[in-house]
């Protein structure tokens, strides 16, 4: 869809400045369920269209068992609300997948809506948000609203899962953690890619490698270099080929495939590894040598010769001595070629032979080399084996060349781990003691692994200014009826509280005024609050035909920064991991007394036989 549609609603490109549409051009009005077109063409058939219904859209448990939720979506939400009109291509799709038997007004007045007499509340994105507690109420001609229904609750419940997912595994690896989602190529899809980068900054990662993404919203790009680069240097006279996987003949590779593979791979590590020291890196593959110094005052004209001196050098010394014999030598190659094209911003990728025999000390060799040129290495990256043994090694090593060589901050080496992380591995980490400084994260962030969705629904909760309810057998499942107003209590010592929902006309709560808070369905459990301060929790963010302000969408960066505070003030009970304490959502004493009023009206009695 176009930034600006240009058959976008009239009166918003007169009054006010025009939003663009959503950022995936797939968001359309036919990115919907079937079933709201049927009910749409039977509300019109039935002259019921017009009808003005209050929908609210909230999700009944925490995903990730834990006791919180980020919310966030709102600005595609809205994105998607500003721009809907139907072209006349999807309204002759829509013609041909009804039954004949619909009358061709129908399509006519598909041609007339859009979003104008539609009204949004919400939360503001990137809100920690609770069970029951609508997230967003849409108020509008009933057959708009239930069209808008489907997409919607696809922009908001992966959105929302992800940022939590993001939040949960921020807050284990704690604030001064860099973390770095590496997800793009797990994802479910593009959009998941996309969708999984956006909203795992929203949850408080600091940057991501997919670059379409940073070009999108501005996330910080961020990454290292990979093992097929490492492995791409060759060593010139060395047999790299100890087993050779082509060699084999097709039935054993295609009978024993993957095995196969992965013992090639073991041994050619290990022949690596093993390779003499007068085993030179080809004299082609680091073409340019030269490096010029940071000020720029000097050049060193053969600066892969100055790594393998460095090299030397850390082998005889005092501490060090012993503690390696021989390094790969296309992987110092492959260090070196890296900080020549990286100088200011060198980190290599230490584990693709063996990390403290081969990788730390050529790591160290190159860094050491471009220290002499006034250049500051970043770090390693390490992807396999024990992290939290490697991380602290790889730290030892580097403050004994600290204090060894004087070689001042060499010992603050930034160390980032990668491979499989997820929010159980980094507590693991936190728990042995580990010196990582910075996270990559992929699978487990981006395809929420520990739970497939959220489970935000969409519910009618009154129509022509009647309240509806629905019941269910599960009380949980019973939808809280009214147009509502909803309030975040703060107690003394500046925590959240209690979230409360009142009908829209009673009047709201007031700091330092004793409220009674009442669980919506259990009826002994209540308390009284003496808020401290008081937040009303929806917004107008698209005021509709009314002349309610609207409230801006904020940069990204000020979503980020809202999660960030939201989470910091919460109490610690409800944040912990194991069995955290529920927060408490509540409606004030009117509306549970109409609450259920409204059920024992709407439910049948039972009759016993
Ligand atoms: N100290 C640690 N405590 C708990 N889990 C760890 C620790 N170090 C690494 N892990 C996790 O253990 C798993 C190791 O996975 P796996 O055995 O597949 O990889 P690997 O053998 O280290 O590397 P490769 O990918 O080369 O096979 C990863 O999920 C990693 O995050
Ligand atoms: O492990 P994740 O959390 O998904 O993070 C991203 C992973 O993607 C990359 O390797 P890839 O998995 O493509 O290959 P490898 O595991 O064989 O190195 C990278 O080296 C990480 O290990
Ligand atoms: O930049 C990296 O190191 C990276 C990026 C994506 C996936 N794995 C690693
Ligand atoms: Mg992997």
């Amino acid at each position: 869809m176009d930034a600006a549609k240009a058959n976008g609603p009239k009166k918003e490109q007169n009054q006010r400045p025009v939003i663009p549409g959503p950022t995936n051009p797939m968001v359309t009005p036919l990115l919907s369920d079937f079933y709201q077109f049927t009910m749409a063409y039977s509300y019109w058939k039935a002259a019921k269209h017009n009808e003005r219904a209050v929908f609210d859209l909230y999700f009944r448990k925490n995903p990730f068992g834990g006791e919180y939720t980020i919310f966030a979506g709102l600005e595609e939400c809205i994105r998607f609300i500003a721009n809907f009109k139907f072209t006349a291509e999807e309204i002759a799709f829509i013609r041909a997948s009804l039954p004949k038997t619909c009358e061709d007004g129908f399509y006519d007045y598909l041609r007339g809506i859009d979003c104008s007499d539609v009204e949004v509340h919400a939360v503001p994105e990137g809100s920690v948000a609770f069970p029951k507690v609508p997230l967003l109420i849409v108020e509008g001609p009933i057959a708009v609203v239930q069209l808008l229904e489907t997409p919607i609750l696809n922009l908001i419940n992966y959105a929302s899962l992800v940022s939590t997912n993001a939040a949960r595994h921020r807050f284990v690896a704690g604030k001064s953690k860099l973390l770095l989602e590496f997800g793009l190529r797990r994802a479910q899809g593009p959009d998941g890619g996309i969708g999984a980068s956006k909203y795992s900054y929203i949850g408080g990662f600091d940057a991501t490698s997919n670059v379409e993404a940073g070009r999108l919203f501005g996330i910080p790009l961020r990454g290292t270099h990979s093992h097929a680069f490492v492995s791409s240097f060759m060593c010139k006279e060395g047999s790299e080929s100890g087993c050779d996987m082509k060699a084999s003949p097709p039935e054993t590779r295609e009978q024993y495939g993957e095995e196969l593979e992965v013992k090639c791979r073991k041994f050619q590590r290990a022949a690596k590894a093993k390779l003499p020291a007068g085993c030179p890196p080809s004299p082609d593959e680091i073409v340019e040598k030269s490096l010029k110094s940071h000020d720029g005052s000097s050049t060193c004209e053969d600066f892969v010769s100055l790594a393998q001196t460095w090299l030397s050098k850390i082998k005889r010394s005092h501490s060090l001595h012993g503690i390696f014999g021989e390094t790969n030598q296309s992987e110092l190659a492959a260090f070196t070629s890296y900080a020549l094209a990286f100088p200011n911003s060198f980190l290599a990728l230490v584990d693709t032979y063996d990390v403290m025999r081969s990788g730390i000390p050529n790591f160290c060799a190159v860094a050491l080399a471009l220290n002499d040129l006034g250049y500051k290495a970043v770090g390693i990256r390490l992807d396999s084996g024990d992290l939290a043994y490697l991380s602290c090694e790889a730290r030892k090593f580097f403050r004994t060349i600290e204090k060894e060589l004087r070689v001042p901050d060499f010992g603050k080496m930034s160390i980032t781990a990668s491979n499989d992380l997820n929010e159980e591995t980094l507590d693991a980490l936190n728990k042995q003691g580990h010196e990582v400084d910075a996270f990559g994260i992929g699978t487990y962030l981006v395809t929420c692994y520990a739970q497939a969705a959220l489970g935000c629904v969409f519910k009618l909760v009154e129509i022509n200014n009647q309240p509806r309810i629905k019941l269910s057998e599960d009380v949980s499942k019973v939808s809280i009826p009214c147009r509502k107003r909803c309030f975040r209590l703060y107690g003394k010592e500046g925590y959240p509280l209690v979230d409360i929902m009142t009908g829209e006309n009673e009047p709201p709560p007031k700091v330092s005024e004793r409220i009674l808070c009442r669980h919506p369905f259990s009826e002994s459990k209540r308390a009284y609050v003496v808020p401290q301060r008081v937040e009303e929790l929806l917004k107008c963010f698209w005021p509709g035909s009314t002349d309610k302000a609207r409230e801006e969408l904020p940069p990204l960066k000020d979503i980020r920064d809202r999660c960030i505070k939201q989470l910091e003030l919460m109490r610690s009970d409800h944040m912990r991991r194991l069995n955290p304490t529920p927060y408490k959502v509540s409606v004030s004493a009117k509306l549970y007394d109409f609450i259920h009023f409204l059920w024992l009206n709407e439910a049948p009695v039972g009759e016993l036989q």
